[in-house]
């Protein structure tokens, strides 16, 4: 078991470290994003200097508010721009900077601006490519076997499709040195799924909220859970949580959705039959989907709006997916590993449930012998290889 721990929380987590994950991501992964930004569309002379103006300023410059009529200036203002203007985007939260810079890139190519790039997601050309992979079609195909099998053999298999669909992450794979989990140690360093099930009986009468990660690899199988959810009975109704605005290069939107949706229905097969069930969920209202604000606010999930707090209130579970969620979840600081998950979560407002491969330092929830197990056969190279996952659940 974890140990309990009464010691105050660490401090966040901050980008200037040199040699740290985090100031590799300021210092390197963003301005690898930049360029693949620019590299995605046939942007003009305006989006290129704005780029050329974002570049040098997140990584020589300081944080500049937004424009005084951007939509969501006050959004912003409330969530830290006055607090953070002025100083190096390396001196405040990583968080907080890694989600601002996100929005001005967006800025930058004139998402936001009234004009012909408006609403084009500059991520757009490597996700749907992604989707569009020969890789999506075996995945899918994999249903076919799957159908015949018992019910809690499908269970597992498409709450792992979703767990390990978190590492079909595109940011990710533009810093990340790529090796497989040491043979020594197990894939998942956690597993609560048997408490993730007992919360969702075949009764029909659960609420999920299911709150996304990226689009493509990952959101397909997301998908496709909700589908079997459904179908087994086991919930009667989902929420989907994407972002309001392209983030993180490859974090799912409601046009991802769609994308992914229209993959499912043309297919062949098991998959279609998925398809055909998110399809009339959705018409009938049995699945929602919803672009909150707070989705790409560059707080954890203790600060969320009351809102929201009271939808999740009412959900049966919440489902987090992925590396960002996690970090919002417990708060993005550096805990001893063995801190109790349910200790860090216990603000939230109900059931919570993390499925997350492992990207970024932040972990919580290990027992003893398994972060001993991992830290001697790999150092600390586990946190942010991707290589391990973890499913936690606090009750
Ligand atoms: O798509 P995910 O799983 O949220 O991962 C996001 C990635 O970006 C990071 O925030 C670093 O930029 C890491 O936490 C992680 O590698």
């Amino acid at each position: 078991m974890p140990e309990r721990s009464d010691t105050p929380p660490p401090p966040v987590l901050l980008g200037n470290e040199p040699g740290s994950f985090p100031h590799s991501v300021l210092a390197e992964r963003h301005p690898a994003i930049i360029q693949q930004v620019r590299d995605s569309f046939p942007y003009g002379p305006e989006q290129h200097r704005a780029l050329d103006a974002l570049l040098a300023n997140c990584t020589k410059g300081v944080i500049e508010p937004l424009p005084n009529d951007a939509h969501d200036r006050a959004h912003w203002t409330a969530w830290g721009t006055d607090t953070y203007a002025g100083r190096s985007w390396f001196d405040v939260p990583w968080l907080w900077s890694e989600s601002y810079f996100y929005r001005q890139l967006l800025e930058a190519v004139g998402y936001f601006t009234p004009g012909p790039w408006q609403g084009i997601d500059p991520f757009r050309p490597s996700k749907t490519a992604e989707l569009d992979a020969p890789e999506t079609d075996e995945e899918l195909s994999a249903l076919d076997a799957l159908a015949d099998r018992p019910a809690d053999e499908q269970d597992r298999a498409l709450l792992h499709g979703s767990l390990w669909g978190n590492r079909a992450d595109l940011g990710f794979r533009l810093s990340a040195a790529h090796g497989e989990a040491s043979s020594d140690t197990p894939p998942l360093v956690a597993d609560d799924s048997e408490t993730l099930w007992s919360l969702l009986p075949p009764s029909g009468s659960a609420t999920l909220c299911l709150i996304a990660d990226n689009a493509g690899r990952e959101l397909v199988p997301d998908l496709l859970l909700i589908a079997h959810l459904l179908t087994q009975d086991r919930i009667a109704r989902a929420v989907l949580h994407v972002k309001p605005y392209p983030y993180y290069v490859s974090d799912a939107t409601h046009t991802d959705v769609l994308d992914a949706l229209r993959r499912l229905t043309a297919a062949p097969g098991a998959a279609a039959t998925h398809g055909r069930t998110l399809w009339s969920a959705l018409t009938d209202g049995r699945l929602t989907v919803r672009a909150h604000p707070f989705s790409c606010a560059p707080l954890p999930y203790a600060q969320m709006p009351g809102d929201l707090r009271d939808e999740l209130a009412a959900a049966t579970l919440t489902l987090l997916k992925g590396d960002l969620n996690y970090r919002r979840l417990v708060g993005d600081r550096p805990w001893p590993p063995t801190t109790p998950f349910a200790d860090v979560t216990a603000y939230f407002p109900g059931p919570v449930a993390a499925l997350r491969t492992l990207k970024s330092d932040v972990i919580t929830g290990l027992d003893t012998r398994t972060e001993a197990a991992l830290v001697a056969a790999e150092g600390q190279r586990w946190r942010t290889s991707g290589t391990h996952a973890l499913i936690q659940v606090r009750t």
